[in-house]
């Protein structure tokens, strides 16, 4: 049973074809517990989505965001609907520049042309931090494939292959995920070259299983790119849902994409009861 007993009322968005519920709790108490994210983030039960991320207030920042996973897990970072929410406060109250807590910390998102960029942080690539289960080489994990480990505040293993479109997406990214090298599971991505700074991209989400894209996923590619000497710093990544750019600066790996707003919606309290 979730705490709420009113009808919750929710946008869901879409960055790049990752799919979100956002539910907006500022000036009030959080509702998500993990028994409402895997109701709702069940897509026959519920609502569905990749991630459902809740915009709450923050003392020191514009405004702090959760994210849950559509199993009912947490996770430190999502970097679309990161954008997604910096775009819809940026809307809301006219400005360019905001401050937002997540997990990770402090970050920032501006609006440069037009277009929402957010400081995802910086690349984690001491194995602690990602984490793994014990000490490894992160540029070249031991598992086939030779992927490497990052941490953009949650854990990916990126695989550089000759064509991401070839690879056995779900069987592949399902064992990843689980392998014991990852005691937090993983996020895996696998990227192929398409030309100079441009790469292709699939992905696999802890959590959510195949999405048309990934945020966080598409920095730690670009990072990983860049590790490997196949790409400079700034890359153009091209997903199943749409393009994302990257821009890896010394103050963080910066993110920029599509956005969509797609509807409004009341979820009933009936409905609340039964998760
Ligand atoms: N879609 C996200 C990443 C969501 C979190 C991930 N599944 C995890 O568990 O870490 C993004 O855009 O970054």
């Amino acid at each position: 049973m979730t705490p709420s007993a009113e009808p919750l009322t929710f946008r869901k968005m879409h960055g790049a074809g990752n799919d979100f519920v956002v539910i907006d709790s500022r000036g009030r108490s959080r509702v998500t517990t993990p028994a409402l994210a895997k109701g709702l983030g069940d897509r026959h039960r519920g609502v569905g989505f990749d991630q459902l991320a809740e915009l709450h207030d923050d003392p020191e920042a514009d405004f702090a965001l959760d994210f849950w996973n559509a199993d009912g897990t947490t996770a430190g970072a999502c970097g679309n609907a990161t954008r997604c929410v910096a775009w819809l406060v940026m809307r809301e109250t006219g400005r360019d520049r905001l401050t937002l807590r997540t997990e990770r910390g402090l970050l920032e998102a501006v609006l440069r042309n037009g277009r929402v960029w957010v400081n995802m942080g910086a690349p984690l690539t001491d194995w602690r931090e990602i984490p793994l289960s014990g000490p490894q080489d992160t540029l070249h994990l031991p598992l086939p494939g030779d992927p490497v480990g990052v941490g953009m505040g949650n854990p990916h293993c990126v695989f550089l292959t000759h064509d991401a479109e070839g690879v056995a997406l779900e069987e592949q990214g399902r064992a990843v995920e689980h392998d014991p090298l990852f005691p937090e599971r993983t996020n895996v991505e696998f990227i192929s070259l398409l030309g100079k700074d441009h790469l292709r991209m699939r992905v696999w989400e802890r959590g959510a299983g195949v999405t048309l894209a990934c945020g966080s996923g598409a920095c730690a590619a670009a990072v990983a790119a860049a590790l490997r000497g196949l790409t400079g710093r700034q890359v153009v990544l091209d997903l199943d849902g749409g393009r994302l750019e990257v821009d890896w600066q010394d103050n963080g790996v910066w993110l920029t994409g599509p956005v969509a707003e797609v509807f409004t919606a009341t979820i009933t309290a009936d409905f609340l009861a039964t998760l």
